[in-house]
């Protein structure tokens, strides 16, 4: 039998991720050299001249390592002591193996797009780490909270249309109840539109009210899956024991309005019982620029409790107290900013496969998820997802996803042909998304 497909890469010039390595990433560390620059009174206050020379030593670690990248250098283990460094310096050993003698060494613009740009995001928190007192310094914080600021009539749209529909839950039928859980669906898959990586740091954010809009972007959904959740979901709820847990997975992605729109969801999956339990999963470091860490998870909801308007401040109250008494709880692990694809997870990080089992039913929010489900490779779009996922199931999963990248499974015959012939960026401007479900087995 065939293996895999080949991996997305620099190597083919042209390609998205050619762009993306050549263009994008040197942009996002300037940026993150800019945010060091910006802040420099800020360390000084903090920790007097220490401070100066910490920001002076970060700022050079980065321009050494966007200089390693535009030049196409060799990629370099890691130095600095961090729990997941053996594992990063084993993968980069693991790519060695898997090159010809004639390629040299892994390289920018040789190696798998997946594995340089995750450790490009390692190499910025090595930076910071081996530059004290500034080394708990979020180099992406202020870019991950404006987009929360300017998405404010977005959000209060939002939590009004929860609270508004809480009050009433009860009393609606089951066709009710669908078609209020695809919305919160949908609007949990247009949030993915707002990450910050793929505009590479400018600003993005939801400026208009996203619940005006569900019905225009339907014909923008690609694979629509959505009432296969609903029969599993509600399946649960009928067939539960009293006592017993239906617990949903959400394996987060950006922090700003995309988490609003997860935390709305969870809410609604709690309040119309469809589940009994969420665990999230964020990012132990700061990742692809907005991606969630605990402190970002915390800081939203204490935002919203302080809100000055009432449907925002009350989503804020219950979310905190979702959090206290444990029906809602948030998760980190470093497998999350590994650079392996998800069907290496039994191997590398067999406690939170383990665990991930126990779940009913797990959402993977975003573009790099979708990519680390199905490998990042070159599948033909008709490819079943199931397939793409090369074995990786631990509980039946659901891919909310905008396109973002050149990588989809599960079109029908003709379906990406289409699109490639009508809008040649269909892959990758993220007008396009996907509910992709992968079911029991
Ligand atoms: O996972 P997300 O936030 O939806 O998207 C992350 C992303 O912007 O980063 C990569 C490019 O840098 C792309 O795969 C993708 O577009
Ligand atoms: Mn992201």
């Amino acid at each position: 039998m065939a293996g895999p497909p080949a991996s997305l890469s620099a190597r083919d010039v042209g390609s998205f991720a050619y762009l993306s390595v050549k263009d994008r990433s040197p942009q996002i560390l300037t940026k993150a050299i800019d945010t060091l620059h910006r802040h420099k009174s800020e360390f000084f206050e903090k920790h007097g001249e220490k401070g100066l020379e910490a920001e002076k030593k970060a700022i050079s670690l980065l321009s050494k390592l966007r200089n390693e990248l535009q030049t196409d250098k060799p990629i370099v283990p890691l130095v600095e002591k961090f729990v997941d460094t053996d594992i990063w310096n084993q993968y980069l050993e693991y790519q060695q193996s898997l090159l010809n003698e004639s390629d040299g060494k892994p390289r920018w613009f040789l190696s798998p797009w997946l594995f340089v740009e995750c450790y490009m995001y390692r190499r910025i928190h090595e930076a910071i780490i081996q530059s004290p007192p500034i080394d708990d310094f979020d180099i992406f914080k202020e870019l991950k909270d404006q987009n929360f600021f300017e998405s404010q009539e977005s959000i209060i749209a939002l939590c009004t249309h929860l609270q508004e529909l809480r009050k009433t839950i009860e009393d609606l039928d089951e066709n009710q109840l669908k078609n209020e859980f695809f919305k919160v669906l949908q609007i949990s898959l247009w949030g993915n539109k707002c990450d910050l990586s793929l505009s590479g740091g400018e600003h993005i954010s939801q400026k208009t009210n996203i619940m005006n809009s569900l019905e225009d972007l339907k014909p923008f959904i690609l694979v629509n899956d959505m009432d296969r959740l609903w029969s599993l979901l509600s399946n649960c709820k009928k067939t539960r024991e009293k006592e017993s847990v239906t617990r949903v997975d959400i394996v987060l992605d950006n922090s700003g309005f995309e988490l609003i729109t997860d935390l709305v969801l969870a809410d609604f999956l709690l309040s119309s019982k469809l589940a009994t339990k969420i665990h999230f999963y964020g990012k132990t470091i700061p990742w692809f620029v907005s991606d969630t860490t605990l402190h970002d998870f915390n800081w939203i909801i204490k935002q919203l409790k302080h809100s000055n308007n009432k449907w925002v401040s009350q989503c804020g109250v219950d979310w905190e107290d979702h959090v206290k008494t444990g029906r809602w709880v948030y998760l980190d692990h470093i497998f999350w900013t590994l650079p392996h694809e998800f069907s290496a997870m039994s191997q590398v990080a067999p406690d939170l496969h383990a665990a991930l089992q126990k779940a009913h039913l797990i959402f993977f929010k975003g573009d790099l998820n979708y990519r680390k489900l199905t490998g990042d490779r070159r599948w033909e779009f008709t490819v079943p997802f199931h397939e793409a996922l090369s074995g990786f199931h631990p509980a039946p999963l659901c891919s909310i996803r905008t396109l973002k990248a050149e990588v989809q499974v599960g079109l029908q015959p003709g379906q990406g042909e289409q699109l490639t012939a009508s809008e040649p960026n269909w892959l990758t401007a993220g007008k396009y998304g996907v509910f992709q479900f992968d079911g029991p087995l």
